[in-house]
């Protein structure tokens, strides 16, 4: 029995938005979701590393859900800072119990390997049976000489002139290392700007809006530029929040 009921109107309203459920082709890049949670004036956190309840249990399942059907699950070396997240699933379909198999695989971007998989909550989910290893980190090369943790693969990947990981060719080098067909990015900040800016990378966008402010110390969430198209918008109203979804318009 899933540990988590998903209300039924949730279903139809995502189906158009979830990766495709066809057998993958290797030379197409992964199926990306960025979804989060924000409150009305935009912000996804009372403050830089305050982890912040902003979703109703409704659609907090639905993030659930949506892990479900996601082979990976990445956030930034601050979001695994800040919340310690566990990043598994506790959706699965009814009559069964969700374990590790209905879990993405986690990934963490973290440059300069600041996360540490000892002590984390990944770890107690692991040992617990509820959680997917290996975790895989992301980090620049050259590699640290003296890496410890267990149950993580420190995968490694040139920075840009940016200094920062190209994100195309970093989803296809996940698929390619390590058979990742879709990925569901929950954030934070940093990686959700950048993104909301790559229509060539996201393929849906699925966004909670709780009915709370967070104010001038929270921390926002926009494009950099404010220029992103939507297309094929479409809205699911719960209780307390709602949820849009919609694609990311590519340019010529
Ligand atoms: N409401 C919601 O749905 C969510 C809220 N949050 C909140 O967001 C906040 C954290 O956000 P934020 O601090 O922006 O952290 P992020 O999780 O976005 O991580 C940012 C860090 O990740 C690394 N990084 C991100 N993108 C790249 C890239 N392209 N190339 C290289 N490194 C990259 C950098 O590490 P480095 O500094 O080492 O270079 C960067 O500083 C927390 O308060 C958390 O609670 C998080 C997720 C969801
Ligand atoms: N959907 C959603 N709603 C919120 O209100 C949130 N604060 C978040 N945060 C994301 O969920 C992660 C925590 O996951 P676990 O429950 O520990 O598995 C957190 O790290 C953010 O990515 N999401």
């Amino acid at each position: 029995m899933s540990l988590l009921p998903i209300r039924a109107d949730l279903l139809p309203f995502l189906e158009d938005y979830l990766p495709p459920r066809e057998a993958p082709t290797p030379d197409v890049k992964p199926f990306v979701t960025l979804t989060y949670a924000q409150s009305l004036d935009s912000r996804i956190s009372k403050g830089r590393g305050q982890r912040t309840v902003i979703s109703h249990f409704e659609t907090k399942t639905m993030t659930h859900y949506l892990r479900y059907h996601h082979d990976g699950i990445l956030v930034g070396a601050g979001t695994a800072l800040a919340d310690n997240p566990g990043l598994n699933c506790q959706w699965s379909p009814e009559d069964t119990i969700p374990n590790a198999k209905c879990s993405p695989r986690p990934i963490i971007i973290d440059p300069r390997c600041t996360w540490h998989y000892e002590g984390s909550k990944m770890q107690r989910l692991q040992l617990q049976g509820s959680g997917k290893p290996p975790i895989v980190v992301v980090k620049k090369k050259p590699p640290q000489s003296k890496i410890t943790d267990s149950k993580v693969v420190y995968f490694e990947a040139p920075l840009n002139s940016n200094k920062h990981f190209d994100w195309l060719a970093l989803v296809r080098a996940l698929k390619r290392e390590f058979g990742i067909n879709s990925i569901m990015v929950e954030g934070g900040a940093v990686v959700i700007n950048e993104l909301l800016a790559r229509p060539d990378v996201v393929d849906s966008l699925i966004v909670t809006i709780g009915a709370t402010y967070l104010g001038e110390q929270g921390v926002g969430v926009s494009p950099p530029s404010g220029e992103v198209t939507l297309t094929y918008v479409d809205w699911w109203k719960g209780t307390l929040d709602s949820v849009m979804a919609a694609r990311l318009l590519r340019r010529a």
